[in-house]
């Protein structure tokens, strides 16, 4: 069965546009934009550089090893610890925002140190993934505006100053092996998760594979997309400013045959100093905050903790230890 994934056109009135996501980030968590203004030209550049990226030896692949910049080799990573026997089927090249200049790089630590293949391994890899990164964080940017508004806090601009001076902006590559998944031996090409910052902006190669659970139910239903859009989906820290009125739904890729897939995920979460706790408009005597706050950098930091092999993982151990719980 196919998700209902609500199409947004962003030619439209910025209200309307508002009112359309809060609807959907209310009733299903999943957007799919179009009309975004990302040239589709930019996208098939971004979509080659990777291909020519993945297809290289390992031996070349791995001189550009690393997270969350740089490449994440097969099995480094299982989205869903608990129901997998296998970890995600996929391999992964991470592309951040640098740490902004003057600041002290440990505060900053999933902002980082871009890492590039090598030129003569992949001519032209730069340009192309850089080209898309740039015009996917201009998209993320209008995005976190439209958000913002459509959660009615009462100056957007005021928000997202406070909020998102310095954003994590991670954009991942993914191949996903051709191997078909067996969700009930525990066999996924990514397990289920829910994504962990505010917004994704997906951009698949248009195969099968994305599954979400939407709210108060236990199925998975296939994400169906239309043509040049980006999917786009809540994480949890988005939830936890509107106190579950906002859904961070659990999500998969589930490839039906041995076929190859790729994507592009582009995570947007806020500022690593950002303390994520319910806005006012969202609680009152009887809707108390269901969760107690927490900054971005350590919501992050025992996810990654969770879910990336230890010698994978080399941020997250620098970050404060919070306890992350749920108040009710
Ligand atoms: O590749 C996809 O379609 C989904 C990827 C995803 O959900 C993720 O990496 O968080
Ligand atoms: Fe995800």
């Amino acid at each position: 069965m196919t998700a209902k994934v609500p199409v947004i056109d962003l030619l439209l009135p910025e209200e309307e546009v508002v009112k359309a996501i809060r609807k959907g980030c209310e009733e299903i968590g999943f957007l799919c934009i179009i009309n975004h203004g990302v040239d589709p030209a930019v996208v098939a550049g971004a979509f080659k550089a990777m291909h020519d990226f993945f297809t290289l030896p390992l031996e070349t692949k791995m001189k550009s090893k690393g997270t969350p910049a740089g490449y994440m080799p097969l099995q480094a990573q299982t989205l869903d610890p608990e129901n997998q026997t296998e970890p995600d089927q996929k391999e992964g090249y991470g592309m951040v925002e640098e740490v902004p200049a003057g600041h002290d790089p440990n505060e900053f630590p999933f902002h980082g140190k871009r890492v590039y293949p090598d030129d003569s391994d992949v001519p032209g890899w730069r340009e192309a993934v850089m080209g898309y990164y740039g015009a996917v964080r201009s998209l993320a940017m209008r995005m976190l505006r439209y958000i913002a508004l459509a959660m009615e806090v009462p100056d957007a601009d005021a928000f997202i100053a406070k909020n998102f001076e310095f954003p994590i902006f991670h954009m991942r590559m993914l191949r996903y092996e051709p191997r078909a998944s067996n969700p009930a031996e525990g066999r996924l090409a990514a397990g289920a998760h829910t994504d962990w910052g505010l917004i994704t902006l997906l951009k698949t190669d248009g195969g099968e594979g994305l599954q979400v659970q939407p709210r108060n139910s236990s199925e998975w239903l296939d994400v169906e997309e239309p043509a040049n859009a980006f999917v786009v989906n809540l994480g949890d820290l988005q939830q936890r400013w509107t106190n579950d009125v906002f859904t961070s739904r659990p999500h998969r890729v589930m490839l039906k045959s041995d076929k190859v897939r790729y994507s592009i995920a582009y995570f947007c979460d806020a500022d690593e100093r950002a303390l994520v706790e319910c806005l006012p408009s969202f609680q009152s005597p009887s809707r108390p905050p269901r969760y107690s706050p927490i900054t971005q950098a350590a919501y992050l930091a025992a996810k990654y903790e969770q879910t990336i092999k230890k010698e994978f993982n080399v941020v997250s151990a620098s970050v404060e230890r919070v306890e992350e719980s749920a108040v009710v």
